[in-house]
């Protein structure tokens, strides 16, 4: 249609001049004018017209176009495993849905239709030359061989250079979002300047791919800018020569030379389209590599079935877990028993796979070998919706959204009633805390919620796993110590949690410890021991060790400090 249009407003352009020319001999001869007037009227508002409508026409499917790789994008990197996600820079994807996606707005809007109408006027003249003269056509065409070749030749080269045009614009979205998500910590390291230079030379890389794209384009313009005279040299000596011997007439020689001036534009137009489609290639591919990423992504979207039930057992069976190829093996045939309700505590040194349980649990990752069992059921033969629906997970570093505390709240729960909402606001002690603020619940919370402490971000996502109200609650203690208060608050939101639910909890606190009903002691992927906290100050050494050494826990005058 926009095609079409383009072609309308192109011809009543074409006809302008010759109803001006008609309207001057009219003139001349003192005839009425007002019909031609009217007519010529009507040409220039047809033709503007015909413009106006298909550059919005265009503009308007370019943006569609947009819209959908945008969306099919992210509906693919929210449906990615995990591991696929371990491999990338969030910064780098952010430029991909942004940035890779607005090349293809050019593609629609100019390549597409200069390719239309460029090619149908190209064949339209080149028809009309070869019936006037099939021997001037052979050269011609010979001519324009040659350097469409050229063309095919030097083309990928502005494919090449923006893809890793791109790829620089990618880095610096990912180098600008390594600064913002520890954004004090580069402030407090004076590391500003560091950061900056960083971003530089990325974008450095995406100024100077983007000039030889830009390089590139310039050479094949005027690459092909020699075309269109070198026909005419052909066809000029070609004809002339023809004309000399009278095989044809010098008017079919001048009328075949003013076609030639003509298929100037058109074959500029189909340049333009050709370097453009490069571009839209190079965008095409940055954004299937994200689909490379994962071919076998999660489902996403699905309505989970209902919360709630009866709590949850968990077993483990011989499991034997890498993240990739590359890394050590985590865990080393990892075997334990958790029976449905109270709370299990999982202690060990640092990287002894504690929190890769949670993470084989909620089927992030999956076993190399070896079973994880929820409910005596292979998580791997549980529906993953119904797998993610029973359990609610609280991450070390206790992630909050930017948005509002309810907002925040209710991401896993979004039907949750305003009821419920203050239920476990008390369970978490954040009704004191949501009663002091002017706006309550619609307090904004900033970026990675900021604007709370390090304690009430810790039980804001406790809050959240809980108003899910989970089968199963996987709660991996932050490493940080808290004050008194928030201790206390912790503790006696975990023990709630723990008279509704089964409760697993990566423990850094004696005071977490010293609450569960059993804990398990991990060291080097491997469960050493199981027990009480009793059993195993009289039973393990590693135990009694971590308990005397290792543990976080807060004195009661609100000094957190090691034992
Ligand atoms: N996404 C990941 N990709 C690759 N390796 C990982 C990943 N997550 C963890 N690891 C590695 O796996 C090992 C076990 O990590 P895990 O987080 O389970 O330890 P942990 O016992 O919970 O430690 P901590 O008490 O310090 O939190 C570590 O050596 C860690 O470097």
């Amino acid at each position: 249609m926009a095609g079409i249009l383009t072609l309308a407003g192109s011809a009543a352009a074409l006809v302008q001049p010759l109803a001006a020319g008609r309207l001057v001999d009219t003139l001349g001869k003192g005839e009425a004018m007002t019909g031609l007037l009217a007519g010529l009227a009507v040409l220039v508002v047809i033709g503007a017209g015909a413009n106006a409508l298909s550059g919005y026409i265009l503009g308007r499917a370019a943006e569609t176009v947009v819209f959908s790789a945008r969306m099919s994008l992210v509906s693919r990197i929210a449906r990615l495993r995990p591991a696929a996600m371990d491999r990338v820079q969030p910064g780098d994807l952010m430029a991909r849905m942004t940035s890779d996606t607005v090349l293809l707005r050019e593609v629609v809007t100019r390549s597409l239709v200069d390719g239309f109408v460029g090619t149908l006027s190209l064949l339209a003249m080149l028809a009309v030359m070869c019936v006037l003269d099939p021997l001037l056509f052979g050269a011609t065409a010979a001519v324009f061989a040659v350097n469409l070749a050229v063309l095919g030749l030097m083309a990928p080269n502005i494919r090449k250079a923006t893809e890793r045009a791109q790829e620089a614009v990618g880095a610096v979205g990912a180098a600008t979002e390594k600064m913002l998500g520890a954004f004090r910590t580069v402030k407090a390291s004076g590391a500003e300047s560091r950061q900056i230079e960083a971003i530089r030379g990325a974008a450095e890389r995406a100024r100077r791919h983007g000039v030889t794209a830009v390089g590139w384009n310039a050479l094949i313009s005027s690459a092909m800018g020699f075309a269109v005279p070198a026909a005419i040299l052909a066809v000029l000596g070609l004809g002339g020569a023809r004309v000399a011997v009278g095989t044809i007439e010098l008017s079919t020689l001048i009328s075949f030379l003013l076609y030639l001036f003509y298929l100037v534009g058109p074959f500029e137009q189909v340049m333009n389209a050709v370097s453009q489609l490069q571009v839209g290639t190079a965008a095409v591919h940055r954004l299937q590599e994200v689909a490379a990423l994962d071919v076998d992504p999660e489902p996403a979207g699905l309505p989970g079935p209902e919360t709630g039930g009866r709590p949850a057992s968990v077993r483990f069976d011989e499991v034997y877990f890498r993240y990739s190829d590359e890394r050590e093996q985590v865990h080393n045939g990892v075997s334990f028993t958790v029976p449905p309700g109270g709370m299990t505590a999982f202690v060990g040194p640092s990287g002894a796979g504690k929190s890769t349980v949670f993470a084989l649990i909620e089927r992030f990752y999956e076993p190399s070998s070896g079973r994880v069992l929820l409910d005596g059921v292979d998580v791997r033969d549980w529906p993953l919706d119904a797998l993610r629906a029973a359990m609610g997970y609280v991450e070390q570093d206790a992630p909050v959204l930017d948005g509002t505390l309810r907002e925040n709240l209710v991401l896993a729960a979004p039907h949750a009633t305003d009821q419920e909402i203050h239920d476990v606001l008390v369970a978490t002690r954040l009704d004191g805390l949501v009663a002091g603020l002017p706006s309550g619940l619609a307090t904004v919370v900033g970026h990675r919620g900021n604007r709370l402490s390090g304690g009430e971000r810790q039980r804001v996502a406790i809050a959240r796993a809980l108003l899910r109200r989970p089968r199963l609650l996987l709660l991996d203690e932050a490493t940080s110590q808290l004050d008194a208060v928030n201790e206390l608050a912790l503790r006696e939101a975990v023990a709630v949690a723990a008279r509704m639910t089964t409760v697993l909890v990566v423990a850094h606190r004696l005071s977490t410890v010293m609450q569960a009903d059993q804990i398990v002691v991990m060291e080097a992927g491997r469960v050493r021991a199981v027990g009480t906290h009793q059993q195993l100050v009289a039973g393990d050494a590693l135990y009694t060790e971590l308990a005397a050494t290792q543990f976080l826990t807060a004195e009661p005058d609100g000094e957190g400090a090691r034992r």
